[in-house]
């Protein structure tokens, strides 16, 4: 049997699969999927078998071929399903297929190597045999060592070191003897966790005879006996067992040695939600828009057909309880079921909700569970004990075999999109995972991205079908929107950040025990030094931004390359003192909101406040319990949350996001104000919303405080058009970096002149369907980085297939340059963020 192998070595020229020769008796265990240790020049890698045929590869001499030496995991980690999509991601993404392979399985089993030491069985022998035994080394602990290696196999010189104290210099000359060998060899960064576990030997009534027999001063034995047979001589954790009976691990061991019980390692279950009760819950019956939405989504989930369909329900109008009806219908088709929501808005609250209706049968992947519980999770997927994941972006590679649904929640949260390479979208790559799978997949939002409304028109070749939810599942209208023009405020003498109708509003709340949320958007709001006198700026001496002030450790820092340096008293450049830190961080409007309103109780979350673990869950938790009037935040508050006493949002400032140079400037605005709007007046009690800005009358601003996600699109859409921007065409970003800019300037020039010089050929040669417009080359929005400039060129596309293949080309021409001059260009396609 031959494999083709992926190795892990995320380079182009290494980019393909290489042939292996499979050993007779790895036969039974190599498949599409599974993770193999193989030779790879002087080396041994880590690599993915990506197929396998019966019948040498033609044209290969088979005697050259290198043989698997180990497969790694008894169940492949990957399905043959998988490995397509990875080959696809890679075409799309431009990115290495093993950058694809290994994006998809937990951190725990990314390679890490390390070296053993084995026994060259042949060598020894040949050296005991035929040596005068005079000349052989006498060291008795020689044969001792030989032994034990032989029996294990293999072990680390530092296993061999506890073993045979004292040895280092006799393992030094056997391995220049050639005797031993020192071999790399791949290894897993996380085991399973396993911990002793005291099983009782035999039965219930031989026990109880055991235990009776023994002699008084055996008491504790007794006592750890009876502590089993009370438990119905259930196993259990030693640790668990000592601390309940209360005895020491010798009382244990001696039963042992009697032969009545009997020690074992068993693997643990690293379970984050496992002390956690999560009360059942019951599908409720369907308001008429829900059932709508409900049989639309059954229907092919029946026919087993793909499809994608485009949720747009407005805030509070019951998504959630869609989904999970949807999924409990594709469970009972005997199907599995995925489910992405953004990292932020991946709550206890949501947990709570599948949880509670799905129990066991759902694992939970984020980025705040430690390597070693996500393995565990992850591995309870592959086991088949669970039928339902919900998790962040990379959820979306869960190794189910039956997939039926996957449901993406806020689908036009930019954090779907990965910033680092492989750069993939999950929201794509779930369309293109259900579509091989033959799956349905529901994109949910009260305000969708651009796109993938145009996917659900007939411009937009009519890609999705587009489902609508206008009311709130409980009844209640959306809450009035007040717009505040914060330049009157300041006009009429108001120069605190909050308008007088926030003041006033948030007192009402007070008196009447409401609640409040508060949403501070920090993007392009981080408090910066700046000089009042000449206006200088404090920025990273390495990198073109200006650094941000850390109140706590009063020092300035660059986000970009962690540059710190201490708070300045004078200015650099005129040596004045009315140097200051300026901006609104969380922290400072939570300062004013004590003094304005004495005895106020106020949860701040953002960065600094949630960077622990569980930190999250227990501020939504106090907030939840009423132990606070207001939740103050970023982002993080925006979305998802769903708190009946919530009556008041107020937005403190508005335009944060609309000045930063990014086209998608509106869009977000729109959504961010319309989702924290959401949030008031969900349940029984009547919402409020003020939105103070600086800029009333602009579009996306006075399209939220109307609820109006029409007026938004058609406004949007019309600009667009006329930029060419997405849905227009699509973007692909190449970004190009170098310590010296001339160098720089004149190979940016030459790569967008290779990019037009293949659009060019690739027309010539009948290739039609597409368009490529290349822009640029231009300094990119952060100049500088770590002391390396950048340069941007920008394609505008239509036609997938072409336009990668155009930009793969030209950048490979520069892959000699990449090796020799430190230059480095990344390619991101369907870009997010265009910083
Ligand atoms: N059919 C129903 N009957 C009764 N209550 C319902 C029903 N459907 C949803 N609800 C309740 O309505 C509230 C809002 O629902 P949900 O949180 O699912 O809205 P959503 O559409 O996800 O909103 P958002 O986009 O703002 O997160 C929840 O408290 C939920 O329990
Ligand atoms: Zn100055
Ligand atoms: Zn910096």
């Amino acid at each position: 049997m031959y494999a083709q192998v992926i190795v892990d070595v995320p380079a182009r020229p290494t980019d393909r699969p290489f042939d292996y020769e499979v050993p007779l008796e790895l036969e039974a265990c190599v498949e599409v999927g599974s993770r193999v240790e193989v030779p790879f020049g002087p080396r041994v890698l880590q690599g993915f078998v990506v197929g396998v045929s019966a019948e040498a590869p033609a044209g290969i001499d088979r005697s050259k071929l290198r043989t698997v030496r180990r497969v790694l995991d008894m169940t492949p980690p990957l399905t043959p399903e998988l490995v397509e999509l990875a080959r696809w991601m890679s075409g799309k993404y431009l990115c290495p297929e093993i950058a694809a392979l290994q994006v998809m399985v937990p951190g725990a089993l990314k390679a890490k190597y390390d070296k053993v030491v084995v026994l060259r069985e042949d060598v020894w022998r040949r050296r005991e045999e035929a040596a005068q035994p005079e000349l052989l080394p006498t060291d008795p602990v020689r044969a001792e060592l030989a032994d034990w290696l032989r029996a294990r196999g293999e072990a680390t010189a530092e296993a061999l070191l506890e073993r045979f104290p004292g040895s280092a210099s006799l393992l030094k000359s056997m391995l220049a003897e050639g005797v031993l060998e020192e071999r790399q060899r791949v290894q897993d960064r996380m085991s399973v966790k396993t911990a002793l576990t005291v099983f009782p030997c035999g039965t219930e009534a031989e026990l109880r005879e055991a235990a009776s027999a023994l002699p008084a001063r055996f008491q504790k034995q007794k006592d750890v006996l009876d502590a089993l047979l009370a438990e119905g001589l259930r196993p259990q954790r030693l640790t668990e067992l000592l601390h309940a009976v209360g005895v020491t691990s010798s009382v244990v061991k001696s039963l042992e040695a009697k032969g009545l019980v009997e020690l074992r390692d068993v693997e643990v279950q690293r379970d984050p939600y496992a002390k956690r009760d999560f009360a059942r819950t019951q599908p409720l019956p369907l308001t008429e828009e829900q059932s709508h939405v409900y049989e639309a989504v059954c229907g092919t989930l029946a026919d087993g057909r793909h499809e994608v369909f485009l949720l747009q329900g407005v805030t509070g109008s019951g998504k959630t309880e869609v989904y999970l009806q949807s999924i409990q219908r594709c469970l009972e088709l005997g199907k599995e079921a995925i489910v992405l929501v953004p990292e932020i808005s991946l709550t206890p609250q949501m947990v709570q909700r599948f949880k509670g209706r799905f129990g066991d049968d759902v694992a939970v992947l984020h980025s705040r569970l430690s390597h070693g519980e996500r393995y565990d999770e992850w591995r309870r997927i592959v086991r088949k004990e669970v039928r339902v994941v919900i998790g962040a972006r990379s959820a979306i590679f869960a190794p189910f075999t039956k997939l039926g649904l996957i449901i993406i929640d806020e689908e036009h949260e930019s954090s779907y999109k990965q910033e680092e390479s492989p750069k993939y979208h999950a929201r794509d790559v779930a369309i293109r995972r259900a579509e091989a799978a033959g799956a349905a997949v529901v994109l949910g939002s009260a305000t969708p991205s651009l796109e993938s409304v145009f996917a659900t028109t007939r411009e937009g070749g009519r890609k999705f079908r587009l489902l609508e939810m206008h009311t709130r599942a409980l009844g209640r209208p959306l809450p009035p929107v007040q717009l505040v023009d914060m330049r009157e405020e300041l006009k009429n003498g108001n120069r605190s950040m909050f308008s007088g109708a926030l003041h006033k509003a948030i007192e009402e709340r007070l008196h009447k025990k409401e609640q409040i949320v508060l949403l501070l958007n920090r993007r392009g709001y981080a408090t910066f030094v700046m000089c009042r006198s000449c206006g200088y700026v404090a920025g990273c001496p390495h990198c073109d931004i200006a650094l941000t002030y850390h109140q706590n450790s009063r020092t300035l820092r660059c986000h970009y390359c962690g540059y710190a340096e201490r708070e300045k008293s004078q200015c650099p450049d005129c040596q004045s003192e009315h140097i200051r830190h300026f901006g609104t961080g969380t922290q400072r409007v939570e300062e004013e909101l004590v003094k304005l309103f004495p005895g106020i109780r106020v949860i701040r979350m953002d960065v600094d406040t949630t960077s622990e673990k569980g930190s999250h869950e227990k501020w939504l938790t106090m907030f939840g319990e009423k132990k606070a009037d207001v939740l103050l935040g970023t982002q993080m508050v925006a979305k998802g949350l769903d708190f009946p006493d919530v009556t008041l949002v107020g937005v403190i400032a508005a335009d944060t996001v609309l000045n930063l140079p990014d086209f998608r400037a509106g869009e977000r605005t729109f959504q961010l104000l319309t989702q924290v709007a959401g949030r008031a007046g969900r349940h029984t009690l009547p919402g409020e919303v003020i939105v103070q800005t600086y800029t009333p009358e602009h579009y996306s601003i006075a399209a939220a405080a109307g609820h109006d996600y029409a007026a938004f699109l058609e406004t949007e859409l019309e600009h667009r058009r006329a930029n060419g921007y997405p849905p227009y065409a699509r973007l692909i970003n190449i970004t190009l970096s170098h310590e010296e800019v001339p160098r720089l300037m004149r190979i940016s020039d030459a790569l967008a002149q290779r990019l037009k010089e293949q659009a060019l050929a690739a027309r010539q040669s009948g290739e039609d369907g597409f368009t490529f417009d290349v822009l640029g080359p231009v300094a990119a929005p952060i100049a500088r980085i770590k002391d390396r400039y950048r340069f941007r060129c920008m394609v505008k596309y239509r036609g997938d297939a072409v336009a990668s293949r155009i930009v793969r080309r030209s950048v490979a021409a520069f892959e000699e340059q990449m090796a020799k001059e430190k230059l480095q260009i990344s390619v991101d396609v369907d870009p997010q963020l265009l910083m």
